[in-house]
């Protein structure tokens, strides 16, 4: 039996495990089973919380599908409101490894339920290997994308992990999972991208919509939500702090220079063992 820590950070849930209790046992065939909402405990991903020789803590995270993903924005809230209510850090302020770098979170407010986290998303990285390579050779921004010959306006960076937005005046979840299957699996994103529809409604709100690759629609995505933020600043003169309206709640955006520190929460759902077999 494996003990678990079920958690949700506007909407987008989580099972967490300890590295220390999964011994031996493969990662993403776990994620898998425990992430499948009729055969497992059922959520978007799986977050392995291990020790680090390079930050307080690290978070490995894997998606519903078994792929392991380089960020998860609501899962690290949720790891850190874990982490802390199981002091396996003593600070309000620490660092946690991820694949997309070492980031630094604080605790804002908490109690037994709920934590207020706040995140250093970092700053956006234009060029990388997840970003296709525009005709400019500098940013893949405002680029034209045709789907099924239809054809669409995408911007593409990494923001801890690869996201694409596309802004609408109007999003609905028809659209995002027939846009987002498609552009997920397009041969220009190697590594397959995250997609994003992103309404900007004032120069403080903008609503976002996400569908994530290997999961799906989900009720939020953090990294996907700072990635529209950031745009909606550079591209719709947005103000540099956002509110961005999920499915699942709202998160906070506020822009330093080039890094989105995001604020948001994190609620522990349940806690119980999980049958492996
Ligand atoms: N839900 C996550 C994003 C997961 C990204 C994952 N789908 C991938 O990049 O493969 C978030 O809150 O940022």
């Amino acid at each position: 039996m494996l003990r678990f820590e079920k958690y949700q950070g506007t909407g987008n849930d989580f099972v967490i495990f300890e590295m220390s209790e999964l011994d031996g046992l493969q990662h993403s065939l776990l994620a898998q089973k425990v992430c499948n909402r009729r055969f497992g405990i059922g959520a978007d991903g799986m977050i392995v919380v291990a020790p680090s020789k390079v930050a307080t803590m690290q978070m490995i995270f894997y998606n519903a599908d078994g792929s392991i993903a380089t960020m998860c924005g609501n899962g690290i809230r949720c790891f850190a409101k874990y982490a802390t209510d199981h002091e396996l850090v003593k600070t309000k302020v620490f660092t946690v490894e991820t694949l997309a770098g070492i980031l630094t979170l604080e605790i804002i407010e908490s109690d037994d339920l709920t934590s207020l986290v706040r995140v250093n998303m970092g700053s956006a990285i234009y060029q990388h290997e997840s970003v296709p390579l525009p005709g400019d050779g500098d940013k893949f921004i405002n680029q034209m994308l045709e789907v099924d010959g239809v054809p669409y306006t995408v911007s593409s960076l990494v923001m801890g992990t690869i996201h694409t937005v596309l802004f609408m005046d109007n999003i609905d979840e028809e659209a995002a999972a027939r846009i987002g299957a498609a552009i997920e699996n397009h041969p220009l994103y190697p590594n397959k991208t995250n997609v994003n529809l992103c309404k900007v409604v004032d120069s403080k709100n903008i609503d976002v919509l996400t569908w994530e690759k290997g999961v799906g629609i989900t009720l939020a995505c953090g990294t996907g939500s700072a990635a529209c933020a950031l745009l909606s600043q550079d591209l719709y003169d947005c103000e540099t702090s956002v509110t961005v309206h999920v499915k699942g709640g709202n998160l906070l955006m506020e822009r330093v220079g080039e890094e989105i520190y995001m604020t948001g929460p994190a609620t522990l759902i349940c806690k119980g063992q999980y049958l492996y077999n």
